[in-house]
């Protein structure tokens, strides 16, 4: 087909000499989009016999730079763009990725119309705006915020009339444009449907954006005809916990008939028929069903309620709505970041020091040390301290699940993979994290199978569920834990090198508890957060002595539960004594241990003279007077309870 077929004009370079020539065209000569589009290039003195070597084009050096801010438009839209190719490969296309200045970030296409594509530079680095470009497909659409496809001569610039290019843009959840992509053909080559084919692929893009990046939201999948649902056609709207609107897509847009803006002041009752309360209790039903709402106006549509992966109920209680008398259940803890680990203890600190070297970097962690010692509290204070702070932290401990399960909780799998496979499917570990951190506890468990399985995804950075053919593009973070050392199942063929040398980029050692010199730190903090508000409570100074002096095999984990335990033991007392700590604790306890004994004699016996020492000395000697309560020694002292927290740390408790 030649150019003239393919072109909406019937001779476009005459047109466009008439065009320049100022002469007032005939009503439906131009398609008004070009018009438009030819006006600015004349306003902008863009010259029609404009050369490639003249179009500017962002060096490969800078070009990463270009990459990186939109790294995650390009980790949605690479699969996308696989998957458009394969439908148009062998009629001399490329597909073409820009962002929302018109930089082609990425693009795959047929290799005898890349080498052409290359000469006009419609190649990554290439700038595709009107300015640089004139009238072309992305730089149009970049400029109508729309659809545009722009046929050979249509093209401003001579150099660009062997191409029929369609483009569309992409817009994030939040209506914010992030850039365009394009289906560019040689003209000879024109396909009416490429302009519908670009639509829904840049649609599927934006999808995956409500999927991946609307992880601790609420999201209403509506349309007037249920069998739509689902499918690229779909309303989605978006509102936080609190029922407040957050984004939706266009077709949502339309269906509400609201602007983003009037959308903005919208809360889910005010938009649907439907409290927040109640949609709590939909959405605990799997699976979730087809439900039918009202819109304000009237109008009914039907509506499947999902709630994003960190969003779940099945994670989290769910959130009061504003005015309800729904009973809410206690919040999660705060993660912790890693300074408020730093009790004193030198190797906990120095393990801390190395972990926020590494914050922000492309370097995996793992983390060794024995059961109950803080790994997994490590991560989550690694991933708190992190830029993935907003993202999902998801934990799985490869030794607590049988080997069977480890791969479908993984990898989720699809409707119907094997036999008990939920009917909905199940969304796996790896995607849940997406975004964010994918603790892997005991790590050495893993099949081997699994083992090259894992390799995969964070190779291809895409994961397939199980029984899907489709792969899907996840960006996690891993961190790694082990009680065992690594290394040795790697020689013993137990566990894959490569995948060791890929998990583990930097190895840090977490002390067991009984190595640990800020143990009475430790046994007050944990107390601190287990009673929280109640400054009262204090352990007496026989059982912060037990507690130096114990070996504590269970680490941390188990120190958690003795205070616990004599927590609901102490029959309303402030002062935690030994007749409250537990039965077997006490038993282990009255043997030998392997704990060094804490420093003998007066505070101030052994001090240097050196003000940090006599300062530590001092809180020791109140530390110790009160018994161990905080607050009262605090007072003391005449300093504030966080004060003498911060200039405790690591500060050993002498109890004799
Ligand atoms: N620094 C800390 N302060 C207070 N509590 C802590 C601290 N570190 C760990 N804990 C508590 O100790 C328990 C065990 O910690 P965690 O699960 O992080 O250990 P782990 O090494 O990952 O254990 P495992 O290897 O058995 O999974 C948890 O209840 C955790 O809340």
């Amino acid at each position: 087909m030649s150019w003239a077929a393919s072109s909406r004009m019937a001779n476009p370079i005459e047109t466009r000499s008439r065009f320049l020539a100022g002469e007032t065209l005939p009503d439906g000569l131009l398609p008004d989009v070009i018009g438009r589009s030819w006006q600015r290039c004349v306003d902008r003195r863009v010259n029609v016999g404009r050369q490639a070597r003249e179009i500017p084009v962002v060096s490969p050096g800078a070009l990463g730079g270009f990459r990186e801010r939109s790294r995650r438009l390009i980790l949605h839209a690479e699969p996308v763009m696989e998957q458009l190719y394969e439908q148009i490969s062998g009629t001399s296309s490329v597909v073409v990725l820009t962002d929302a200045t018109g930089v082609v970030l990425h693009s795959v296409g047929d290799p005898d119309f890349v080498d052409k594509a290359q000469r006009v530079t419609l190649q990554a680095g290439g700038i595709w705006t009107e300015e640089a470009s004139g009238t072309n497909a992305i730089g149009t659409a970049l400029v109508e915020q729309a659809p545009v496809s722009v046929h050979s001569a249509e093209h401003f610039i001579d150099i660009n009339h062997f191409l029929t290019c369609s483009a569309a843009p992409i817009f994030d959840p939040q209506g914010k444009m992030l850039g365009v992509l394009d289906v560019s053909s040689d003209s000879a080559s024109y396909q009416l449907h490429t302009m519908a084919l670009v639509r829904m692929s840049a649609q599927m893009i934006e999808n995956q954006f409500f999927a991946h990046e609307c992880t601790d939201q609420i999201l209403i999948h509506f349309h007037l005809r249920p069998e739509f649902i689902g499918t690229l056609y779909e309303a989605i709207a978006v509102f936080s916990l609190d029922g407040r609107f957050v984004a939706a897509n266009r077709s949502a847009l339309v269906q509400l008939g609201l602007n983003r803006y009037d959308a903005e002041k919208r809360t889910i009752s005010s938009i649907f028929d439907l409290s927040l309360a109640g949609l709590f209790e939909q959405a605990r039903s799997l699976p979730q069903p087809v439900i039918r709402l009202r819109l304000q106006n009237g109008m009914e549509v039907f509506a499947r309620v999902k709630f994003g992966t960190r969003a779940s109920p099945v994670i989290h209680p769910p959130i009061r709505e504003p005015n309800a008398a729904a009973r809410v259940s206690a919040p999660e803890p705060a993660i912790a970041s890693m300074a408020a680990l730093d009790l004193g203890d030198p190797a906990v600190g120095a393990a801390i020091r190395k972990a926020g070297k590494i914050i922000g970097h492309d370097i995996p962690l793992m983390i060794e040390g024995e059961s109950g010692s803080g790994k997994e509290m490590f991560a989550r204070a690694f991933h708190a301290d992190g830029p993935r702070e907003k993202g999902p932290f998801v934990a799985l401990n490869c030794a607590a699940i049988p080997e069977g399960l480890i791969e479908s909780e993984l990898f989720g799998y699809r409707e119907g993979a094997f036999t008990g496979a939920r009917r909905s499917g199940s969304v796996g570990k790896i995607q849940q994290a997406d975004g964010g951190t994918l603790f892997l506890d005991e790590i050495g468990d893993m099949p081997l199978t699994l083992q090259a399985r894992l390799l995969r995804v964070l190779q291809d950075r895409t994961v397939t569920p199980l029984g899907g053919t489709k792969s899907q593009p996840v960006d996690i973070k891993i961190v790694c834990a082990t009680n065992r050392r690594l290394r040795d199942e790697v020689a013993a063929g137990r566990f894959r090198e490569d995948l060791y040398y890929r998990l583990n980029g930097l190895l840090l050692s977490l002390p067991p508890l009984r190595s640990r010199t800020d143990r009475i730190g430790l046994a007050v903090s944990i107390l601190a957060t287990l009673s929280p508000g109640d400054e009262r409570i204090s352990l007496s100074s026989e059982v912060l002595d037990l507690f130096y002096r114990h070996a504590w095999p269970g680490n941390i984990r188990q120190m958690t539960n003795v205070i616990r335990t004599a927590l609901a033991l102490r029959d309303g007392e402030n002062e935690i004594r030994v007749e409250h700590l537990p039965e077997d604790f006490l038993e282990q306890a009255g043997e030998r241990t392997e704990a060094s004994p804490p420093p003998a004699g007066r505070e101030w016996d052994d001090i240097s003279g050196r003000l940090e020492d006599v300062e530590a000395a001092a809180i020791r000697e109140a530390l110790r007077e009160c018994n161990g309560n905080v607050s009262a020694a605090a007072r003391k002292l005449g300093v504030s309870r966080s004060t003498l927290y911060r200039k405790a740390k690591g500060t050993p408790l002498p109890l004799t």
